[in-house]
């Protein structure tokens, strides 16, 4: 259905119009008519199908822009999360000129508390900051009137639920509430009764979880050799961004240094890193001077940049869910994308698990073999040349092309063009600490129920941290990473330089 079908007031729809938006998609077509009577609505669909705009778009139809209060509350889990919410609430209510704030942690507060004085009638915020402004009364929850918790499932996996409880308890109870997750276990069941009243359930029924325009492979590698599978992938592959998963914070700093090191332009992303930090990586990545973002489950969450042709699971996940939310981030809005996941021998019965729950279809490859990543990239080198001679971009150079063939073969100087523009680092390959492997956890006897408090996320937050402390003597070393880190070695043209 087509957005002006849809009877919202003008000005909305000519914000849409202008962020390029025609058809609804089926959440928003879905979720329009129930927030629009008032209705509390759990809302449920796939990764990348516009879930922000179905409860942006009815949010931002009831601010009224005669009353000067924070009317709205939009509650995310992470900090990139509220800004790329606040951002896209900022372009659909444009026209009406509505004010959207994001309030989240690790960043100045008394410059957020200018901006609240500036009075927005939308806040989206992380809960523990917004505790804290309502503690200092800079934001005041007896005005609101709509919260939406924004990846809910999420943010009680972080451990978020006292939070929430305690913020939902300070608003009005005449509020209207609105739920939104691309997964739904059963735990948001109990928040959503205890909170919300008489919620209707919005759900997109699809067959699988994830959108069938991400292709989805799996490759069986041994841990120790998943860094050179990587490699060998992206050789063929050539993403245009991509994301890369990994299992703690140890793993996502190694990895990075290892890809950079390997001459890619790698950046990693976690929760351990200033917030400056992550906003500067992640401008990076979206502008593309980044173009592999290394990155644990949390930091990722949510984020719609667009251009991510591949994700990897570098590190299978533990959970389903956790699989659902990495690889979408490809795909998203219509586009295409593919996703590979590596599996260890003893991981192939959890990732027959993970296939079976998403109920999507996960092909299992074989490792590309040296000499098939070598022709696919000779081939793209072969191309380049083609493109320079296309583009008349060899004409400076025909004197000398003409001397070089005076005494040599053309084959072989035409060979040796090539072989000087492949860049191969030289550089032996880190060497990256091991994790441990994830076993099914329906045949595995390990005792998770100790872990049971941080959720799902355990692996990151908590025994990431102390296990395994150990680094391996060829690897990391820590404390280096950065953008100089890999130093004067050539960029291949088409890794981007950074
Ligand atoms: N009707 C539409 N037509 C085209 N593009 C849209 C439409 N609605 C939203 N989008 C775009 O689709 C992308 C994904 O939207 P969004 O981030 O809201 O997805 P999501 O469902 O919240 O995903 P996730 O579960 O990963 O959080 C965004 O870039 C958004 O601007
Ligand atoms: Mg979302």
């Amino acid at each position: 259905m087509k957005f002006n079908e849809l009877d919202l007031p003008l000005e909305l729809l000519e914000s849409i119009e202008k962020m390029g938006f025609e058809e609804a998609t089926p959440i928003q077509e879905q979720v329009l008519p129930v927030a629009r009577e008032g209705h509390d609505v759990i809302g449920q669909a796939q990764t990348g199908t516009g879930k922000t705009t179905a409860f942006g778009l009815p949010m931002l139809e009831k601010i009224d822009m005669d009353n000067p209060n924070v009317q709205a509350l939009v509650l995310a889990p992470t900090r990139e999360l509220a800004v790329q919410v606040a951002d896209e609430l900022t372009r659909l209510g444009r026209n009406k000129k509505v004010k959207t704030v994001a309030v989240y942690g690790g960043a100045d507060i008394s410059r957020q508390i200018r901006e609240l004085k500036s009075r927005p009638q939308i806040v989206v915020a992380t809960p523990g900051r917004y505790m804290d402004h309502t503690r200092r009364r800079t934001i005041r929850p007896a005005s609101i009137e709509t919260v939406v918790l924004d990846e809910a499932d999420e943010m009680l996996s972080m451990g978020f639920v006292e939070d929430i409880e305690a913020i939902l308890e300070e608003v009005p109870d005449e509020r209207q509430t609105l739920l939104f997750s691309a997964t739904m276990p059963t735990r948001l069941k109990k928040v959503s009764d205890r909170f919300m009243k008489d919620p209707k359930t919005v759900s997109v029924k699809a067959k699988t979880l994830t959108v069938d325009n991400i292709e989805q492979f799996a490759v069986k590698v041994p841990e120790k050799h998943k860094l050179l599978a990587l490699t060998r992938i992206i050789e063929l592959e050539d993403p245009e961004l991509a994301i890369i998963f990994g299992r703690t914070k140890r793993r996502v700093d190694e990895l990075s240094e290892a890809l950079e090191h390997q001459g890619y332009a790698a950046a990693g992303i976690h929760g351990d890193l200033k917030q400056a930090q992550r906003t500067n990586v992640l401008r990076r990545f979206k502008q593309g001077s980044v173009k592999f973002l290394v990155a644990t489950d949390v930091a990722a969450r949510g984020i719609d940049v667009s251009g991510v042709s591949h994700v990897f699971n570098f590190d299978i996940p533990q959970e389903s869910e956790s699989y659902v939310h990495r690889i979408g981030r490809t795909g998203r809005a219509g586009q295409s994308g593919k996703a590979y996941t590596f599996a260890a021998p003893i991981e192939m019965d959890h990732l027959s698990m993970i296939e079976r729950e998403t109920k999507g279809k996960i092909k299992t490859i074989d490792l590309p073999t040296k000499e098939e990543a070598s022709d696919v990239r000779q081939s793209r080198l072969a191309d380049e040349l083609v493109k320079v001679i296309q583009s008349n971009g060899q004409a400076n150079f025909e004197a000398t092309a003409e001397k070089l063939l005076q005494s040599y073969d053309a084959k072989d100087v035409v060979a040796a063009a090539l072989a000087s523009i492949q860049n191969d680092t030289k550089e032996p390959m880190k060497t990256l600490t091991g994790e441990r492997p994830v076993v099914n956890k329906k045949r595995s006897k390990a005792p998770s129920s100790k872990h049971k408090k941080g959720g799902r996320r355990f692996y990151e937050d908590r025994d990431g941290r102390n296990r395994n402390r150990r680094r391996s003597s060829g690897g990391g070393g820590g404390g280096s990473r950065g953008p100089q880190s890999s130093g004067g070695r050539r960029q291949d043209r088409r890794r981007q330089p950074r």
